[in-house]
């Protein structure tokens, strides 16, 4: 006799409510796995065949712990999303199982920004792990004062601006070497020329400026993960990096450059969001899933994130929090649907999270699956000697 399909919920994809958990009611029982299969979502074989452009991320966790049906993120759409919890909750891994499923799924590409260097796992799911390589063009002039450290009203912070736009003016690629060059001809005193080129020589030190950068398009043209690492990488360099993805493929899909649609995974999102990069990825935030640019930030603090990362975010998955200020950034996504206090709602184990679907109005309480390629975030055990011990 022919198994029974099972249902998956597709969080992100407007569709027929999964029975067990709704607003009216959120403190209810989510149900167990028999609950799922009956009405809710697509239908799936037991085997594991998805509805296409479905990342299947976990299961419906019931109350008694057992696991109830799969439970994707829908892929066909652009998104935006947020990843919470408390360290050591499992923020990455769960970006990492994302990553995963974006790299099988056909039409999209991942790009990870890793500043701790745990994503290198990926390399499994056919991924690469590239250094962060920037053109200097790509910043734009009136942001590199800010970039250096200077003041755009100083002497040296206004000649650093005026020379980057000259230099990227008719569309070329300076070199920061081409930058300092025409710094030391500028018509400027000789103390705002020497400033300003010691400020494009500390530039030149983190070694992340080429002219010659691939561009972000190629990164992502084959949907293969690219996983950009950013460990050890100094905090103006890591976000002049992240300015330059974000927005590059930004550009690349409102010029028609970029065919797939991309889907940018940043961890520890909270470091980028006051400084340079700040821009570029509020900018995907509010505009980008018109021309098909999805993010997802994942952070442990989630206070530090902009209301907006919140506010315009349709998918928020939250781990365990325990800090007041970041339960309260969470409450923030306290939309009208759901009644009650989500907080009280957060799952306590590791791998376990709350999912909010704007989508579908509804919360639910979900495990993420195993992943299927290593991840590099174990944290260190006594009881576990390192390699190089
Ligand atoms: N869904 C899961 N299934 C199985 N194990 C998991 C899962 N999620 C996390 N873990 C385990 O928990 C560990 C910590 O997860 P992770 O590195 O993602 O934490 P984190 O929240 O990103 O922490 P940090 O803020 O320190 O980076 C992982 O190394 C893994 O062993």
């Amino acid at each position: 006799m022919p198994r029974p399909a099972v249902r998956v919920y597709v969080l992100g994809r407007d569709g027929p409510e999964p029975d067990g958990d709704d607003a009216s009611n959120p403190g209810r029982d989510l149900g167990d796995a028999s609950d799922r299969d009956s009405d809710c979502g697509d239908a799936i074989d037991r085997d594991g065949d998805l509805p296409s452009h479905t990342a299947r991320i976990g299961s419906f966790l019931a109350r008694d712990g057992s696991a109830g049906a799969p439970v994707g993120v829908d892929l066909d759409r652009p998104h935006a999303g947020v990843v919470f919890g408390k360290r050591g909750t499992g923020k990455s891994y769960t970006l990492g199982v994302l990553a995963e499923e974006l790299a099988a799924a056909d039409g999209v590409a991942p790009v990870v920004v890793d500043p701790m260097g745990v994503f290198g796992g990926l390399e499994a799911a056919g991924g690469q792990v590239v250094d962060p390589a920037v053109r200097p063009g790509s910043i734009p002039p009136s942001t590199w004062p800010d970039l250096l450290g200077l003041d755009p009203e100083s002497g040296p912070g206004s000649l650093v601006w005026r020379v980057v736009a000259d230099a990227v003016d008719g569309g070329a690629s300076p070199s920061l070497a081409a930058l300092r060059d025409a710094v030391a001809a500028a018509d400027a005193p000789a103390e705002t020329r020497r400033a300003a080129a010691n400020h494009l020589r500390l530039a030149a030190s983190w070694g992340i400026f080429d002219a010659d950068a691939r561009s972000v398009t190629s990164l992502a043209a084959d949907g293969d993960p690219a996983v950009i690492d950013l460990a050890g990488v100094p905090d103006a360099a890591a976000a002049a990096a992240v300015r330059a993805v974000a927005r590059g493929l930004y550009d690349a899909r409102i010029d028609g450059r970029l065919r797939r649609l991309p889907w940018l995974l940043v961890d520890e999102a909270h470091a980028f969001f006051d400084g340079v990069a700040e821009p570029a990825l509020r900018t995907l935030l509010t505009r980008g899933r018109a021309p098909g640019v999805s993010l997802v930030c994942a952070t442990q603090r989630p206070a530090a994130l902009p209301s907006v990362a919140v506010s315009q975010s349709d998918l928020l998955v939250s781990h365990r929090l325990t800090a007041a200020r970041d339960v309260d950034r969470l409450a923030e996504a306290e939309a009208t649907y759901l009644a009650g206090d989500l907080a009280a709602r957060l799952p306590e184990g590791v791998g376990e999270a709350l999912v909010v679907d704007d989508a579908t109005e509804t919360a639910h309480t979900v495990r993420i699956r195993e992943r299927r390629t290593p991840h590099g975030g174990e944290s260190p055990r006594a009881s576990r000697p390192s390699d190089a011990e």
